[in-house]
């Protein structure tokens, strides 16, 4: 089968496309209830007290809303959004130039944090507790340290890999913040409104097909949406129906649980080479020439959230559900009972 990945994963590409479905505020964001709701009175508080909010960091699978998020609190803030990464701030200077750049309670996001060079996550900690930088200016027995005061301001972090990221930096955001999957009802209100914003007439149910084959995430669902939406212009007169949408999807690889070929290469080959595990994220991050990093952001949470993956202390094991979701026999275990244990 044709590798999917380009289009079903979620990665950077294709922003544009991205932009036309994202939503503005925080009322036009779906799903995440508790976190939107926790967001909506710090928000209000900040502007009440006319404050800079508290430093704020999202952790969760890529393509969740992270950065939708964040972009909405600045517009709610009534303040500027300034965006980095983790990995292009390679010196302490490239980010002691953003943040005396920034006005009072600005939003500064800082996307995969955790991939943060140490020398200049030093930098940070007394610029997010204290909203001061202690910057070394000159070398050897000339060097001197000067202080420079700050604007309040928010940062906002995020990051796929919570993990990764170290105490000091993880205990100075005042607002550790989950994202999870989305529901099928959740994503079905997504490419509805999706839908809406793209002018396409759509039948509820072929709508379903794609919130339900979405892999629980917002981003795969768009994507899905504007393929879907191509069949329909070129198959079917134009309208989203559900034959259209089943068709398109199956033809692009996603099955019937919303996996691509990338999750279901990795089922098959625990379940084909090491009879459904337990085996090591490692070794099979080398058998699928996958990085770790990759089948561990990406490939796995969605699996383990389904119930067709079980990480246990000797390795990665399939579930019953995804032997069956293969066509496969499951292997009789001789020792479930401590296969199974946490
Ligand atoms: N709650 C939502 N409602 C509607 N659309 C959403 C929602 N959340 C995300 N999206 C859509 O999904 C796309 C991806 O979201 P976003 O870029 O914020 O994810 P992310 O968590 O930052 O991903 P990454 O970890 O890859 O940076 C957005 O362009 C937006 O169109
Ligand atoms: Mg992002």
């Amino acid at each position: 089968m044709q590798e999917p990945d380009p289009i079903l994963r979620p990665d950077r590409q294709n922003g544009d496309a991205d932009r036309a479905l994202r939503p503005q505020a925080l009322d036009e964001f779906i799903g995440q209830e508790e976190v939107r709701a926790n967001l909506a009175v710090f928000i209000e508080s900040a502007r009440r007290r006319e404050e800079a909010m508290d430093h704020v960091l999202f952790h969760g699978p890529p393509g969740l809303g992270k950065t939708t998020l964040a972009q909405i609190m600045a517009r709610e803030l009534g303040v500027n959004f300034k965006m980095t990464s983790g990995p292009v701030l390679a010196r302490a200077g490239d980010l002691a130039a953003i943040l005396t750049n920034l006005e009072a309670r600005d939003v500064l996001f800082i996307d995969e944090i955790h991939r943060m060079n140490p020398v200049v996550e030093e930098v940070l900690y007394p610029a997010l507790e204290d909203f001061e930088l202690d910057l070394v200016i000159g070398e050897g027995p000339a060097a001197r340290t000067v202080r420079i005061e700050l604007q309040p301001f928010t940062l906002v972090g995020a990051t796929t890999r919570l993990g990764l990221l170290t105490t000091p930096l993880r205990d100075r955001f005042g607002i550790p913040t989950r994202l999870q999957f989305y529901t099928i009802d959740e994503l079905h209100e997504i490419v509805t409104r999706g839908a809406r914003l793209l002018g396409v007439p759509a039948d509820a149910d072929g709508l379903r097909e794609i919130a339900k084959r979405a892999r629980g995430t917002p981003r795969i669902a768009g994507r899905l949406l504007r393929r879907v939406v191509d069949f329909a212009v070129v198959d079917g007169a134009g309208r989203i129906t559900k034959p259209i949408a089943d068709n398109a999807l199956t033809r692009l690889g996603v099955d019937l649980l919303g996996l691509d070929g990338a999750d279901r290469r990795y089922l098959s080959m625990i379940a084909d080479n090491y009879s459904g595990g337990p085996v090591g994220v490692e070794t099979l991050a080398a058998a699928l020439s996958e990085s770790r990093d990759a089948i561990e952001d990406v490939i796995e949470p969605y699996l383990l959230q389904q119930g067709l993956l079980q990480r246990t202390p000797r390795g990665r094991m399939l579930a019953q559900k995804a032997w069956l979701h293969l066509g496969l026999t499951p292997p009789k275990a001789p020792d479930q009972s401590d296969m199974f244990g946490k």
